[in-house]
Parts: C-alpha cells; structure tokens; sequence
C-alpha cells in the first residue's frame, strides 16, 4: 500500500518548484534565432549582453568537458584562434562539489558565466543509478536555460538516405521528466514525478513561436503524448493551444510523439517546414534521432538558452568508447560555436568558420571515422584551418 505521506514530500517539492519558476516576461527576450547557416539574419538584436575588453576581444566561458570533451574543444580553439575570432576563453572547472549534501557546481564557474553571459560547454558525464546528479541538467537549470534549440541539417556532400534534412526542435530545458524528484514508494516500487508548469510551457512555447516567425517557417508543432500523460503532457499541450493565438501567422498543430518518430524515419522531408516544441525528454531522444537521419551524432550542435545566459553544446555525450583516441569528429562542438557566435553577434567570423568546415566536409578527403574517413580529430581540425 502506498502511504499518503509517501507522496506529501514530493507534492510539496513539485509545488515549491512550480512557484519558484519565474514567470515569463516576454519584452525581456530577444531571441537570437540567427544560430545556424541559411538562417536569414535578421534586424533583431541577439540578446547578449556580453561587452567587449578593452583589448577588443569577448571572454566565454569554457568547461570542456568529460571524455572526447577536451579532445573536441581543442579543435574549437585552435580555428578560432587561425580564424581570429576575438574571444578570449575562460576555462572552467565543474567538478561536482557536495554543499548541505547536495550536488552543487562551484561558485567559480557560475560567477564565470554570469559574467560573461556565454559559454561553451564540452560534454558531462552522468554516472548511471547512483552517483552525482546531471550536471548538465544543473548548468539548465542554475542558469534558467528554458529553452534548449537543437537545430539539424544534412550535410552538403555527406550522403545519407534523405537529402535536405532540415529539422528545427525546440526542447523545454529545465522540467518535464528530468525534475529529478523521485523516491522509493515501498522496497520494490519507485516512483519519478513529471513536473510541468504552466509557466516553464509558456515560456518555452512562446519561445519556440517567435523562433518560428524570425527563421521564417511559420509552423508550429507541439509533439506529445497527453493521451496518455492527460494531466502533465495535457498541460503543456492546452498551454500550447493558448500560446499559439497569440501567434497568429504562425500554423499550430500537435502530433503524438509516436506517430512523429515513424514519420521522422520513415521521410523527415515534410518536418522541413515546422518548428518542433515538446518536453524536455522527447526533445532529448527526438535530436539524437534526427542526428541519425543526418550521419549521427557527430554533427548536430545544440544551444540552451536563457533570459540573462546561453550555454551552447554539441547534443552528444561524453563517447567513452572513443575518448583519448583521437577519433572524435568535433563538428558538433563547432556548429555549436558557431551558433554561440552568432547569438553574440559575430556573424563574419561565424560564416567565415562555417563556411570552412562545410567546404571541408563537402571535400570529403579528410573526415573522422563516424564519417567513413581515417582522419583523427586533430588532422580534420587542420583541413579546416587550411580553408580559413
Ligand atoms: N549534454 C551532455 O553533456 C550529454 C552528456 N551525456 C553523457 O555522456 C555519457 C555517454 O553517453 P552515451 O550514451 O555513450 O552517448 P554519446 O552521445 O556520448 O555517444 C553515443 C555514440 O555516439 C558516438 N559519438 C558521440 N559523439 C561523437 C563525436 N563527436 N564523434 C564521433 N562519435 C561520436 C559515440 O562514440 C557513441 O558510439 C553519459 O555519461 C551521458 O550521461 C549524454 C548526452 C549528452
Ligand atoms: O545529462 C546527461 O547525462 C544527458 C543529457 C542529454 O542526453 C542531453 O541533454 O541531450
Ligand atoms: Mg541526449
């Protein structure tokens, strides 16, 4: 049997969480949606607050990262630096520090990216079951990151089944199923709490309209299950209803997430045209997906982004079976970069570096392994640099 005070901590935890969550205010934000190539830049101003040093350069935040982490950055920084990029890296350490017996980051890398605003962020590994909380998820929600847009695009000479991929998603970044709040009910039984709040959806929804209008896609959809999930998923998706009047020369429509998976695999093509919003762990198995339709993992970078910080990273994790051996493609990261650089701004030096890395792609003649090549992370970051 299941005690009702069983659930009266969680409830209260849940509770705590919905009221802390701030309310969306919308004439605060200005999206920067110019992230990738062939997003048209726009007149807006990308919400960065960063300032110039006097020696004309930004500083950004680093945290490299766990395994194949610093192999990738390395690559980041050295054609930045043939590039001339004027950004000055700021290194951080986030090994997990336990504080009043919780998992905290240390101050010092949170005041760095307060500072600075920005920050580009190598993958962190979760250990499984027991063992430190996500510090991915930490760094989402420390910096209020509510909105995670993990763009993906087929890669010009790289062939896959389906040419022309172009998907849009837009993940809701600090609630859903990754509230973390779960608990042993009685020895054999657990329970995991999906916490969703109106605000968090708003937020994220209204986000993921105005991203709509400014890539000029014009469609909406919100991809669910609130057959099953009436309460929580039904929610975000009457959330999604109302926000969308708002909007209103953006289509909205909804699809199950099941229905959206098979269509996904089966032609992606008419996903062309939409933008992608969901909770926060469809929107982590539907990128890796999408990766998949596109050559993998290797490629698709992503931005969590916030009212004050962003941080950008590639959608992929930590690659134990490859880590130290070289073998790391670290276009993922770059297009990243790349979408940092252009939500600070730096659109030259954006297009400049993107325009390397996909004419080396397209060249075909030096790629990593993930892509049928023999060239080791630091050779491909070479051939880049060479196209500068
Ligand atoms: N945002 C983040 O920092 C993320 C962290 N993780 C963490 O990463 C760790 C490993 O997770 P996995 O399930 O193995 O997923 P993973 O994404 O690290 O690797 C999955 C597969 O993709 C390959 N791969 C990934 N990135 C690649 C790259 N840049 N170049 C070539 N191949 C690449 C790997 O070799 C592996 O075969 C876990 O501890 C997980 O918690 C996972 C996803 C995201
Ligand atoms: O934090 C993690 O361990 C995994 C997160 C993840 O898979 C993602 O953000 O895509
Ligand atoms: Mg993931």
């Amino acid at each position: 049997m299941l005690s009702s005070r069983s659930f009266a901590a969680p409830a209260r935890q849940c509770l705590r969480q919905a009221r802390a969550s701030p309310r969306w205010v919308p004439a605060t934000v200005q999206i920067s949606a110019r992230f990738y190539s062939a997003i048209p830049a726009k007149d807006k101003v990308a919400k960065f607050n960063g300032t110039k040093n006097k020696d004309g350069n930004y500083t950004v935040t680093l945290i490299e990262g766990d395994g194949i982490g610093p192999e990738i950055a390395q690559s980041v920084k050295d054609i930045f630096s043939a590039a001339k990029v004027p950004i000055v890296w700021e290194p951080v350490d986030v090994t997990p520090q336990l504080k009043d017996g919780k998992t905290v980051i240390p101050d010092a890398a949170i005041d760095s990216v307060k500072k600075n605003y920005v920050a580009l962020k190598g993958p962190l590994a979760t250990p499984v079951g027991k063992g430190h909380v996500s510090l991915n998820l930490t760094l989402r929600r420390t910096f209020n990151l509510f909105a995670n847009v993990r763009p993906c695009r087929s890669i010009a000479g790289y062939k896959t089944p389906y040419d022309n991929v172009d998907t849009h998603l837009i993940r809701e970044n600090t609630e859903g199923e990754y509230s973390g709040i779960e608990h042993v009910v009685v020895d054999g039984v657990v329970q995991s709490i999906k916490l969703i709040t109106k605000a968090a959806s708003e937020r994220v929804l209204r986000f993921a309209f105005q991203y709509a209008e400014e890539i000029g896609k014009n469609k909406v959809r919100a991809v669910h299950k609130a057959t099953i999930m009436k309460m929580s998923d039904g929610l975000f998706l009457g959330t999604a209803r109302e926000v969308s009047k708002e909007f209103p020369n953006v289509e909205f429509d909804a699809e199950l997430l099941d229905n959206t998976c098979l269509k996904m695999v089966t032609d992606p093509l008419p996903y062309n045209d939409k933008v992608l919003v969901m909770p926060n762990l469809y929107g982590d198995i539907l990128s890796d997906m999408c990766a998949g339709l596109i050559g993998g993992l290797g490629l698709t970078p992503s931005g969590n982004i916030g009212d004050e910080c962003s941080i950008f990273e590639a959608v992929h994790g930590s690659a134990p079976d490859i880590a130290g051996k070289g073998l790391a493609n670290p276009t993922a990261l770059l297009l990243s970069s790349i979408m940092m650089l252009r939500h600070m701004g730096l659109f030259d030096h954006a297009l400049k570096v993107e325009k390397a890395i996909f004419d080396t792609l397209a060249d075909g003649k030096t790629l990593t392994g993930d892509l049928g090549g023999k060239a080791k992370t630091h050779e491909y970051a070479a051939a880049i640099i060479s196209k500068l």
